[in-house]
C-alpha cells in the first residue's frame, strides 16, 4: 500500500536548486532509504516532507491525503530525527526524551512510561547525568530516543549515524530493525550505502536533487552487470599510473587502497588480461586476486561517474 507518494518536488534556495522535480514512492511498512552523496538534497526532501521547510512546487501525499502545512494530525504520525543533534545537554536523558514526549501531546505518568521505554529502547539509562557528558554515540542514541517517544507511524531518521563508533552503529541499526518489525514506516537517509544495504528494503539513490535510479538493491546492482569487479594485491603500487591504467579500453575504473587495486572491468571487453599484462610488464607482481560482489557505491559511481563520498 502507497504511504507516501512525492511527485514533482521542486525547491530552492536563491539560485541553488536543492531539488528539481523529485519523483518517490514509500510503501506502507517498509525501511525506505534515500542514498546520496553530500548536497544531494536529502535534508531538504526530508525537511520539507516534516513541514521544517516549505516547497516551492509539487505534491506530497501522505495516505493519499495532501500534506497541508501545520496538518497537526498528520505531525503526530511523524517521529523525525534530525541530522543535527536536536538535545538539550544541560537535561538528563529522561528529561530531553519527556520534553519531546510532552510536544506530542504526552502526559503525567503516561509521559514518564513512555520516555523510560523509548530510553530503555536505545540502550540508555535513565541516570542522573547531563547529556553533555554523553559519548556521540549516547547522544545521537538519545536524539533517536526523543524522535520515537510517541510511538510513531512513520519515522525518518536523517543520517542517523554520522561520526559514531561501530557498536553504537549497530546498536541504531538494530533498533531500526525492530521499530519496523513491531509496524513503523522508516525512511532512512544516508551517504553510508553499507546501511542502506544492511537494513532498507526500496532504495532511491538521489543525486543534485533528482532521483538518479531506484528499487530493490538487486534491481538496483542489476544496472551494472555488465561488470565485473576484482580487487588485486601487488607487491609494489609506486610504479602504477593511474591513468595508463585507466586508459585500457574496457577499464571502467580504478582505485588504490594500499597495495590493492580496485579494478572494475566492462563484462563484454574482458579486458583483465590486459590489466594483468600492464602489471607484468612493469615487473610488478601480482600477490593475489579476488573477484568482488557489486556495491550500491559501484551503482552510484556507474551512474554518476563519482564516489558516494567525494
Ligand atoms: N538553507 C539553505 N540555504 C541555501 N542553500 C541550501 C540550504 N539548505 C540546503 N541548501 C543547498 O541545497 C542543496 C541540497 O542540500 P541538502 O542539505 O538537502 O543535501 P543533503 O543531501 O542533505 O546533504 P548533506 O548530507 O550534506 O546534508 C545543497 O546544494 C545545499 O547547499
Amino acid at each position: 500500500m502507497k504511504y507516501i507518494e512525492i511527485s514533482n518536488l521542486f525547491k530552492s534556495f536563491g539560485d541553488v536548486t536543492a531539488i528539481e522535480n523529485l519523483n518517490l514512492t514509500i510503501e506502507k511498512g517498509e525501511i525506505f532509504g534515500l542514498l546520496g552523496p553530500n548536497g544531494a538534497g536529502k535534508s531538504t526532501t526530508i525537511n520539507i516532507l516534516c513541514s521544517l521547510l516549505e516547497k516551492d512546487r509539487g505534491s506530497i501525499k501522505i495516505c493519499n491525503k495532501e500534506l497541508r502545512k501545520n496538518d497537526a494530525s498528520t505531525r503526530g504520525k511523524l517521529g523525525i530525527v534530525p541530522q543535527d543533534l536536536a538535545i538539550f545537554e544541560d537535561m538528563t536523558a529522561l528529561e530531553n526524551v519527556m520534553f519531546f514526549g510532552s510536544l506530542y501531546g504526552l502526559k503525567g505518568q503516561d509521559l514518564k512510561n513512555k520516555a523510560l521505554e523509548a530510553l530503555n529502547f536505545v540502550g540508555l539509562e535513565a541516570t542522573k547525568k547531563l547529556s553533555k557528558t554523553f559519548s556521540g554515540g549516547m547522544k545521537r542514541r538519545l536524539n533517536i530516543a526523543c524522535g520515537i517517544v510517541h510511538n510513531p507511524e512513520l519515522l525518518i531518521l536523517d543520517e542517523p549515524t554520522v561520526g559514531i563508533d561501530p557498536q553504537s552503529r549497530n546498536h541504531i541499526m538494530k533498533s531500526i530493525k525492530t521499530l519496523n518489525k513491531n509496524g513503523c514506516t522508516v525512511i532512512y537517509t544516508t551517504h553510508y550505502m553499507e546501511e542502506v544495504e544492511a537494513i532498507c528494503n526500496n532504495i532511491a539513490i538521489i543525486d543534485k536533487g533528482k532521483v538518479i535510479a531506484s528499487g530493490t538493491k538487486e534491481s538496483l546492482k542489476g544496472f551494472i552487470t555488465d561488470k565485473n569487479k576484482f580487487e588485486v594485491m601487488v607487491n609494489d603500487i609506486t610504479e602504477i599510473n593511474e591513468k595508463e591504467l585507466g586508459g585500457i579500453r574496457g577499464i571502467d575504473s580504478v582505485e588504490f587502497k594500499d597495495n590493492r587495486i580496485l579494478v572494475s572491468i566492462d563484462r563484454e571487453i574482458n579486458s583483465l588480461n590486459e590489466f594483468i599484462l600492464y602489471l607484468t610488464d612493469k615487473s610488478i607482481k601480482i600477490l593475489d586476486i579476488q573477484s568482488k560482489v557489486l556495491t550500491l557505491e559501484d551503482v552510484f559511481l556507474n551512474l554518476t561517474g563519482r564516489k558516494l563520498r567525494d
